[in-house]
């Protein structure tokens, strides 16, 4: 039988760095995950591409996929709509590939309850401040979506408890490090662990 893929979760409060972080991971020519492109109502930013960065929807398209169960998971965050594209999801893990999904923590929860062994890891800024420091400087929210991010960010850290691993962001080489290094080492002890389970078998 073909060995599924591993589900790979990386979340935490907007602005820690998933995206940067992400797109750091996926440019290193030794990774060997694939990403999952998610699906948004948001308008693209500039330099964003459709089909590279996210699919970008209309609401009414977004509704469309919600009702015809089209997404793994989804939410609503800031006024717009997020979410995973399913299909995509099931066909690369049944080829035998590892998905790396970067959403927010509310899907994040949902993927857990659907996909409870997959490897949930929470990226956490070095302190609040910072975290201000990163939404401020990226620039591009007005004041009032950086005190609602700022107000969302503090429930989101307290979700922290549910995942597998936390892993700081203080630099990204070394946070993309730590993320690779927890995968290689979770591909690991499933191996042993299914291999004991098949030594087992075999002595019964
Ligand atoms: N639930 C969910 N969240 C997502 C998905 N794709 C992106 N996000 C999250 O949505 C939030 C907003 O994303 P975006 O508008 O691109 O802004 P930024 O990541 O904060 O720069 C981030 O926390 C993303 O990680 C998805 O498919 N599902
Ligand atoms: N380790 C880091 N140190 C300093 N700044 C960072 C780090 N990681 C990300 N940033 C910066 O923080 C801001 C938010 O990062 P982003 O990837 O958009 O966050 P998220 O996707 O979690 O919302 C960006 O300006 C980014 O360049």
């Amino acid at each position: 039988m073909q060995e599924k893929g591993l589900l790979i979760v990386l979340s935490g409060p907007s602005g820690v760095g998933k995206g940067t972080v992400r797109k750091e991971i996926f440019s290193q020519p030794d990774t060997s995950f694939e990403y999952s492109i998610s699906m948004t109502t948001r308008k693209p930013r500039e330099g964003e591409v459709h089909g590279v960065d996210y699919f970008f929807k209309t609401r009414e398209e977004f509704e469309e996929l919600i009702s015809q169960g089209k997404l793994l998971e989804y939410a609503e965050y800031v006024g717009n709509y997020y979410g995973t594209p399913v299909d995509y999801v099931r066909e690369t893990l049944d080829a035998g590939r590892d998905v790396f999904l970067e959403i927010e923590v509310k899907g994040a929860r949902q993927v857990r309850e659907k996909f409870p062994e997959g490897l949930f890891i929470f990226l956490m800024p070095p302190s609040l401040t910072e975290l201000q420091h990163r939404i401020v400087t990226r620039g591009t929210e007005t004041e009032d979506l950086i005190r609602n991010r700022m107000l969302t960010a503090r429930e989101e850290i307290e979700m922290m408890h549910l995942y597998d691993y936390v892993v700081e962001n203080d630099q990204v080489e070394l946070a993309c490090e730590r993320i690779k290094a927890i995968v290689t080492a979770e591909h690991c002890r499933r191996e042993r662990v299914e291999q004991r389970y098949i030594k087992l078998l075999e002595a019964e």
